[in-house]
């Protein structure tokens, strides 16, 4: 992977240039941080409240298909009937024999990491904090938090999410991490490296910690758009009961987990439109949740390859990359693990989903269990 200075730049040359006079209000006035919340309309801007267009739209081209699979059902709702239960688990069972559990497998794993150095790449919400209602209230356990900063110990250790870098930032808040918000599309990364900083789009910067670090935002120019569409969102979805938005800087969530279904076309359909008007911005689908960004060729599989690089840890046969994740975006990170025969992904899921994934697991505490074998099996090996 190129990623010098010289390098082309991850926006696709394909796509049409930015409308400048569409993004009108300067960026500066407008803080990113209005997370969930509904923007007072009409104080920089006023956003035409546009009735959503023609539901057939999203029917037609298989939107609510994805949305209605988009997430796996609650434990909660199969309970009640015993038989499905039964099913669920002999799915879920023969699954297992196509994508081992990480734990079952481990002595097969660490045989493998012998003598590699590895290196841990987690997503967060799904992997180190259960799914929740509210995506704010999606914390991680103190002992999960542990476990994290151990294995931070004896291994790099990053963190790669659809979440905005600094609310990922402030649900971990181990300084001793490597963070990658918005899909990989805002990495902060170690400062001492060959690739970091002549690149484009990268700048050093130093942290609260007084860490100097790089910073590689290859969506850059995409700042103002992403904050419109958020507005524009907000204000498009301010009366449909449930219905979530949430800036990421890079890219928006519209969260639809709490919206009655049958509401589901409503929201598509606003994200749909909004769409029409963004043709730089495109569609992906994660656990009941909307994502809109932009259309650049950068996703998680491009920001581990990023980090591998940045740490000097690509291109060599004794490292050994460990990916876990939950989401259909970790999908991008499992496929380079897997296209380059380099390392493991592993998913978590409770229930059977096609993957790029090598091994399983079946929810957070399962990838903590998995986290404090790796550290158990590290000390004896330092001991031995
Ligand atoms: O890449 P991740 O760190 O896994 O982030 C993906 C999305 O996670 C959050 O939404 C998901 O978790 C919420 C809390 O459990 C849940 O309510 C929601 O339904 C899930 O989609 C986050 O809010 C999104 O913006 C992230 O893109």
């Amino acid at each position: 992977m190129e990623l010098k200075s010289n390098h082309a730049s991850p926006v696709l040359a394909e796509t049409a240039p930015i409308n400048k006079s569409r993004l009108g209000i300067p960026s500066s006035l407008l803080p990113y941080s209005q997370q969930g919340a509904s923007f007072p309309s009409g104080k920089y801007v006023s956003i035409p409240r546009k009735k959503p267009g023609k539901l057939d739209d999203v029917r037609s081209n298989g939107w609510l298909d994805a949305m209605k699979s988009s997430s796996p059902p609650r434990k909660k709702l199969i309970m009640d009937f015993t038989v499905e239960v039964d099913d669920a688990e002999i799915a879920y069972c023969s699954w297992l024999i196509k994508y081992p559990s990480a734990l079952k497998s481990f002595e097969h794993i660490t045989n493998f990491a012998k003598n590699k150095k590895i290196a841990i790449f987690l997503d967060y919400d799904g992997t180190l904090s259960p799914i929740v209602d509210d995506p704010d209230r999606a914390l991680m356990s103190n002992a999960m938090r542990r476990a994290v900063r151990n294995v931070a110990e004896y291994f790099p250790t990053a963190i790669i999410s659809g979440r905005s870098r600094d609310k990922v930032f402030e649900l971990i808040g181990l300084t001793e991490l490597y963070y990658a918000g918005s899909h990989g599309m805002d990495i902060m990364g170690p400062a001492s490296t060959a690739v970091s900083s002549d690149h484009p789009d990268s700048v050093k910067s130093t942290v609260q910690q007084g860490k100097e670090v790089n910073l590689f935002q290859p969506a850059k120019e995409f700042l103002p758009m992403i904050d419109e569409v958020f507005r524009t969102l907000v204000e498009n979805t301010r009366e449909i009961k449930g219905a979530k938005v949430e800036n990421h800087k890079f890219c928006a969530s519209v969260h639809y987990r709490n919206v009655d279904e049958k509401n589901w076309p409503v929201i598509a359909q606003c994200v749909h439109d909004i769409l029409k008007d963004y043709p730089r911005l495109r569609l992906t689908h994660g656990r009941k949740v909307l994502e809109i960004r932009p259309v650049i060729n950068w996703n998680k599989g491009k920001a581990v390859e990023f980090l591998l690089e940045s740490l000097g840890l690509s291109s060599r046969d004794d490292v050994l990359p460990i990916y876990i994740g939950d989401d259909k975006t970790d999908e991008d990170a499992f496929k380079v693990l897997k296209e380059g025969n380099q390392g493991y992904g592993i998913l978590v899921s409770s229930v059977p989903k096609e993957t790029n994934a090598f091994y399983s697991l079946r929810d957070p505490s399962e990838v903590m269990q998995f986290l404090k074998s790796l550290v158990r099996w590290k000390t004896n090996e330092e001991a031995n």
